[in-house]
């Protein structure tokens, strides 16, 4: 057995190597040559489909359809496909040679040309070690630039198989974990790792919980399941959707491109503020309101909310039938709705016309004490006394007395008569109309919010859940963000939190009664418009031939209803999804996870998170609330009666499969080196990734007065922008509104030993005008954020302003630096105003304790 060719001196390599170069280059070029007939293909698949539109026989319909949306496909995915279509190439023990790529390619005759990546074919590509090879002598990875190769990296990884088998490269994928950061993520199909693999591959019922430091590549991993989950299951995750979330909208802006960039484009993406349809966050809580805003007991304290008498409810219903007046007052009342509530079993608006029910019952029964049938009962006796004198008069018959009112057979049945006469009359009765849209009004989620700005309302709806001073600082913060008038969430400067408290609020509120909707007969067939969509454009079209038929109820309120309608009352149904992958989930508040869990009733997820990352407080809670949110546990509000949240949930007992990864792909060994004494403050016991790519670039702490810190942050970045040529992020603590007084500073109880030396007294927060004077001049490749938003993000050079401040802000201020300083590829520099953080930084000292 000969041995493998390897780099001997550098002329040979460069020979080999070019060598090797140019034979690959000639398979990705028929590669190509197969890529560009298929597109030919799916192109006169297209035309064909449109060639059966026109000519336009109802029974071709489904198979235009279906040829028409298949093609479209095909198409779509060969074009992303023509970027690195090979990356990949395996030699098998026995002979065999594959190429893995970025989609499946084959000859005409059916022979394998590419690999997708996500078959599994390919798995060995990803899975292989020198420990377990797997049948592999030898992997290969080739960069591409466009269609052509420029570089391959091999890895032996069974010697003893390797006869006369060249092997190249020098480290290109380390090199290429230094690449420059432009801003976005992009997928690393190509280098995907073992670990990350297992993930990514790893069954697709039940949930899926990967764990990791910073930077070992947890949502790359995620997304590449997403895109795994969807080529291999299309059928189950295609149809009921998948849905991707993130912490906030820079984070879903930075990810963003990875999947379509995988042929994906399918899957929803959303962030925490952006998944209830209408609403939309602005920003965030200060880490105090967002701890009582997530918390569970929101849960409790919004149901009782929705039963609270709503605000501008009248205190007494007056009704006139024959002469007598009816009353019903706030006691009444007030039972009454409760009684209602008791029954409504949570959807709110849909019990009004359960409401207008019981209000004629309580009226007749006030009727009747107040012996008003017998009143009635002599009116009419009186009037058909009348009656009879006039027909007298004219020589008539006098009425029949068994229609006398009063007789025998009137009276069988005539207490239901009187009944339905009064409810008749009084539901006619505007003043009865409008009682009822005052006293029931239909409900939306952000008018219970707003009232919660109320103290005293709020006070009620708290109970014993929470104490008088989260009932002023909750009620202060909503009274000033939410505005006493203004309709349309836009208007108002809701945050994250506040937006899980709407959509519980709207699962409680549930819809209003829907009037039942009429088919008419189609005006005209267009052909190319199926169910709503032009199949041709994409486009949506507005189907005039579905028009609403109002049912009247009570034509008085139907039509005050009606006057009043406005557009945002139509609420859309919530979405539901067959899967759900949640990502930097370690911040989320138990009532996200709420709000996550009515959208997966039904979904598997893949969960993914970094206990070390984490703000929230109370982590117990929040595991508590994922495990109902995934179904091994039973939410406690009940469910509303729309069609949808009448489903049987799933079962109890779910797979679940946990990962860890443990390698650090982002940050240098230098940098690493500083994130690891800051997870040492604040977990001692945690166990940081191993990081694989030294830079020779050491951080930068530097110590400057505090009346210097912008001009001080200002040159930081001057002096990054002639050292990178990609991203620079400017990371400040939060701006925190509504500190209460007086306080500068948060206890910090993660670490109560460094507490004392590290958080001081003077914790400057961090205005939009600072980060305004921060940023001016600057270009578009410098962002300044503040911590929160720099979740999950990463930059070429990062610079840290105040960590004494970012760790004094709030009880889990320490793992909020740790992701701060984790953020950084390549250069890292810290600005404090204390000494002490520099030496503790640089390791100079080890921390107190
Ligand atoms: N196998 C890989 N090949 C190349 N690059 C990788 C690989 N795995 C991860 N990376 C890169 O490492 C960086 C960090 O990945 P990612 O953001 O997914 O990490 P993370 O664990 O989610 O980090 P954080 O917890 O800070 O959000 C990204 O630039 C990603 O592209």
């Amino acid at each position: 057995m000969s041995s493998p060719v390897t780099d001997g001196s550098a002329k040979t390599t460069e020979t080999v190597k070019d060598q090797e170069i140019a034979a690959e280059q000639r398979y990705v070029d028929r590669a190509y040559a197969r890529l560009e007939e298929m597109r030919e293909d799916a192109k006169a698949m297209l035309r064909e489909g449109y060639r059966q539109a026109l000519a336009g026989t109802k029974g071709s319909l489904v198979d235009r359809d279906a040829m028409v949306h298949q093609a479209a496909l095909r198409a779509q995915a060969l074009d992303v496909a023509d970027d690195g279509l090979v990356f990949g190439r395996l030699d098998l023990s026995g002979g065999e040679i594959r190429y893995i790529g970025r989609i499946g390619v084959r000859t005409p005759d059916h022979d394998s040309l590419v690999i997708d990546w996500r078959a599994p074919a390919a798995e060995d590509f990803y899975r292989a070690t020198p420990e377990d090879p797997r049948g592999v002598v030898r992997r290969r990875v080739l960069h591409s630039r466009g269609h052509t190769v420029v570089d391959l990296e091999d890895d032996l990884l069974d010697p003893s198989a390797a006869d006369g088998m060249v092997v190249v490269g020098d480290g290109a994928f380390l090199a290429s974990l230094a690449r420059t950061r432009e801003g976005a993520m992009r997928d690393i199909v190509a280098t995907i790792q073992r670990e990350q693999d297992e993930v990514i591959r790893a069954p697709a019922d039940g949930t899926v919980l990967v764990r990791g430091a910073p930077g070992t590549g947890k949502t790359a991993v995620a997304l590449h399941r997403v895109a795994y989950l969807l080529f291999r299951h299309r059928r189950r995750f295609g149809s009921r959707g998948v849905l991707v979330v993130g912490p906030n909208r820079r984070f879903t802006a930075y990810i963003e491109r990875v999947l379509p960039s995988l042929g994906e484009e399918s899957a929803a993406l959303r962030s925490l503020g952006d998944l209830v349809d209408g609403v939309s966050a602005r920003t965030h809580d200060t880490p105090e309101l967002a701890r009582l805003k997530g918390s569970e007991v929101m849960a409790r304290v919004l149901r009782r909310a929705v039963t609270d008498h709503p605000p501008g409810a009248p205190d007494e219903l007056r009704v006139v039938h024959k002469g007598v007046i009816v009353r019903l007052d706030r006691a009444r009342l007030d039972r009454l709705r409760a009684d209602l509530h008791r029954r409504s079993r949570g959807s709110v608006n849909a019990a009004r016309a359960r409401a207008a029910d019981a209000l004629l019952d309580a009226l007749w029964e006030r009727f009747t004490d107040l012996g008003g049938p017998e009143a009635a009962a002599q009116a009419e006796e009186a009037d058909a006394g009348l009656w009879n004198a006039l027909l007298a008069a004219d020589g008539l018959a006098a009425l029949d007395e068994g229609d006398a009112p009063g007789s025998s057979r009137a009276r069988s049945g005539e207490r239901d008569t009187r009944r339905e006469q009064f409810d008749a009359r009084v539901r006619e009765q505007r003043e009865f109309a409008q009682f009822l849209l005052a006293w029931w009004p239909l409900r939306r989620p952000l008018d219970v919010l707003r009232s919660l700005g109320d103290p005293a309302r709020l006070r009620r709806a708290a109970g014993r859940d929470l104490d008088r001073d989260a009932v002023t600082r909750l009620a202060e913060a909503w009274s000033a963000a939410l505005g006493p008038d203004s309709r349309s969430g836009t208007e108002c400067v809701l945050t994250y939190q506040d937006i899980a408290l709407l959509d519980e609020l709207d699962a409680l509120l549930g819809s209003p009664p829907r009037p039942p909707a009429r088919r008419r007969p189609a005006a005209e067939d267009d052909p190319f418009v199926v169910d709503g969509v032009n199949i041709l454009t994409g486009e949506e079209i507005a189907d005039e031939s579905w028009e609403p038929e109002m049912q009247e109820l009570t034509t008085s309120i139907e039509r005050l209803e009606r006057a009043r309608r406005v557009d945002d009352e139509v609420v859309e149904e919530r979405p539901e999804y067959a899967h759900i992958v949640v990502d930097e989930a370690q911040d989320l508040s138990p009532m996200q996870w709420r709000m996550l869990g009515r959208r997966g009733r039904h979904a598997s997820w893949t969960i993914v998170e970094d206990p070390a990352q984490s703000a929230w407080e109370d982590l117990d809670a929040a595991r508590r609330a994922m495990d109902a949110a995934l179904g091994v546990d039973k939410p406690s509000p009940r469910r509303g009666r729309s069609s949808s949240r009448r489903r049987p949930r799933k079962p109890a007992a779910r797979a679940r499969y946990e990962y860890e990864l443990t390698t650090n792909y982002r940050n240098s060994t230098e940098i690493a080196a500083v994130a690891s004494r800051v997870l040492a403050l604040a977990l001692p016991d945690a166990r940081p990734a191993r990081a694989v790519r030294t830079s020779g670039i050491d951080p930068v702490v530097r110590v400057v007065p505090e009346a210097d810190l912008i001009s001080s942050a200002r040159a930081a970045v001057a002096e990054l922008l002639t050292q990178v040529e990609g991203t620079i992020g400017l990371i400040v603590p939060l701006e925190l509104r509504n500190r209460p007084e007086g306080q500068t500073a948060l206890p910090l109880t993660d670490a109560p030993d460094a507490a004392e030396e590290h958080t001081g007294a003077a914790a400057p927060s961090w205005t939009a005008a600072d980060r305004d004077r921060l940023a001016a001049g600057f270009p578009e490749r410098v962002q300044v954020l503040d911590v929160l938003e720099a979740k999950g993000l990463e930059f070429d050079a990062a610079v840290i302003v105040t960590p004494e401040t970012v760790a004094a802000q709030s009880p889990r201020g320490l793992r909020v630096l740790y992701v701060a300083v984790s953020r950084a590829t390549q250069h890292l520099t810290v600005l404090t105003t204390r000494p002490e953080w520099r030496d503790t930084l640089t390791g100079d000292r080890r921390p107190a304790g």
